[in-house]
C-alpha cells in the first residue's frame, strides 16, 4: 500500500489506483462492504488506525468530517450549524470539489461531488494505517445533474491515515469518448485556536497572516506550512497546482445560515486545488495528492 506521504502526480497517466492494485483480495469490498456508522443523519465510514488515529467520512460527498490524530486531538473544523442531513453541503471538514470550483463555470457552485452520495468500495487496515476508498461515477448521478454535465467519468477518493498524518488521493478518469474540462479541490477547513495567531508559509514570499476576510488563489504550490496556537501542520500537494486560502471574516459569517457568528475565528481553509479548468482526454486520468502531517 502507498506510504503516508504524497507521491508526485502523474497527470494524464493511464495507471490504476495504487491501492486498488495492491488491495488484499480478502478485504470486504463493493456490495459486500458494510457502511460502519452514522454521523448525525448521514451514513459514514469510521476509520480507526491501531495507534488510535481516527477519521469519519460521510458517504454524502465522501466528506471527511472529523480527523483525530493518535493523540486524540481533533484537527478539522466543523460548524455547529452545519446541515448534516444531506439537504445542503456540509460546512467544515474536507468537501470534495468537482467538476467546478466556486462560481468559475456555469454549473453548480463548487460542483456536484460534495452534495451527492458516493459509494465506499473498500476499507480496512494495512501496514498500521486505516484506509477507505470512495467512488462516484456518471452512472451515480441523478438525471438533472447528468443532463447538465453529460460526461462519462469515474472519481475515486482514497483516504489513509495513522499517527499524526493523513493522505488523500483524488483521481478523475475520463471514461467517455470526448475530452471534458474540470476543476477539483479538497476544500480543507483546518481547526485553529485563534485565526489571528495563524501563520501560513509557502504560498507567497512572505508569511501570510489573516485578520479578517481573505479569499485568495496562490499558484504553483507544493508545500505549505500552517502554524497556529494548535501546533504546526505540513501540507504537501501534487497534481493540485493551486492553493486557495479562505476565511469569510466576521461580516460574511454573520450572513451565513450555517455558521455561528464567532466560528470564523476557529478555522482557516487552505485548499489544494486544480482550478484550471484542466482538460482530460478520453481514457486518461488525473491524480491529485494531498498529505497533512501534524507536529
Ligand atoms: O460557501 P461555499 O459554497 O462552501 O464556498 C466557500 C468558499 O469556498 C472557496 O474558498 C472560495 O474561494 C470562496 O469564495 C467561497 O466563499
Amino acid at each position: 500500500m502507498e506510504e503516508n506521504t504524497v507521491a508526485p502526480a502523474q497527470a494524464g497517466a493511464h495507471t490504476e489506483h495504487p491501492v486498488t492494485r495492491s488491495m488484499d483480495p480478502g478485504l470486504r469490498r463493493d456490495d459486500g462492504l458494510e457502511v460502519s456508522s452514522k454521523f448525525a443523519e448521514l451514513d459514514a465510514v469510521h476509520l480507526k488506525a491501531p495507534d488510535g488515529a481516527e477519521a469519519i467520512i460521510t458517504l454524502y460527498g465522501a466528506h471527511l468530517v472529523s480527523w483525530k490524530t493518535a493523540d486524540g486531538r481533533e484537527r478539522m473544523f466543523l460548524s455547529a450549524k452545519s446541515a448534516l442531513d444531506g439537504t445542503k453541503a456540509i460546512r467544515g471538514g474536507i468537501p470534495v470539489i468537482f467538476p467546478q470550483f466556486a462560481t468559475r463555470g456555469a454549473g453548480m457552485r463548487h460542483g456536484f461531488a460534495r452534495v451527492l452520495p458516493w459509494r465506499v468500495t473498500a476499507s480496512g487496515v494495512e501496514d498500521g494505517a486505516a484506509f477507505a476508498i470512495f467512488t462516484l461515477a456518471d452512472s451515480d448521478l441523478p438525471a438533472t445533474v447528468a443532463t447538465s454535465w453529460p460526461h462519462k467519468f469515474t472519481l475515486t477518493l482514497y483516504i489513509v491515515m495513522k499517527g499524526s498524518s493523513i493522505s488523500m488521493s483524488l483521481n478523475v478518469r475520463n471514461d467517455g469518448d470526448a475530452p471534458f474540462p474540470f476543476a477539483a479541490a479538497l476544500h480543507t477547513y483546518h481547526l485553529v485556536d485563534d485565526l489571528s495567531a495563524v501563520r501560513i508559509d509557502g504560498v507567497q514570499p512572505s508569511t501570510l497572516t489573516l485578520g479578517d476576510k481573505l479569499d485568495e488563489v496562490f499558484e504553483g504550490i507544493h508545500l505549505v506550512t500552517l502554524a497556529s496556537g494548535a501546533g504546526a501542520l505540513r501540507l504537501e500537494q501534487a497534481g493540485f497546482t493551486d492553493a486557495v486560502v479562505w476565511n469569510p471574516g466576521a461580516a460574511d459569517t454573520a450572513a451565513m445560515s450555517d455558521m455561528e457568528a464567532d466560528e470564523y475565528k476557529r478555522f482557516v481553509c487552505i485548499e489544494p486545488a486544480l482550478l484550471g479548468p484542466a482538460t482530460l482526454e478520453p481514457g486518461q486520468a488525473w491524480h491529485g495528492r494531498y498529505n497533512v502531517s501534524c507536529s
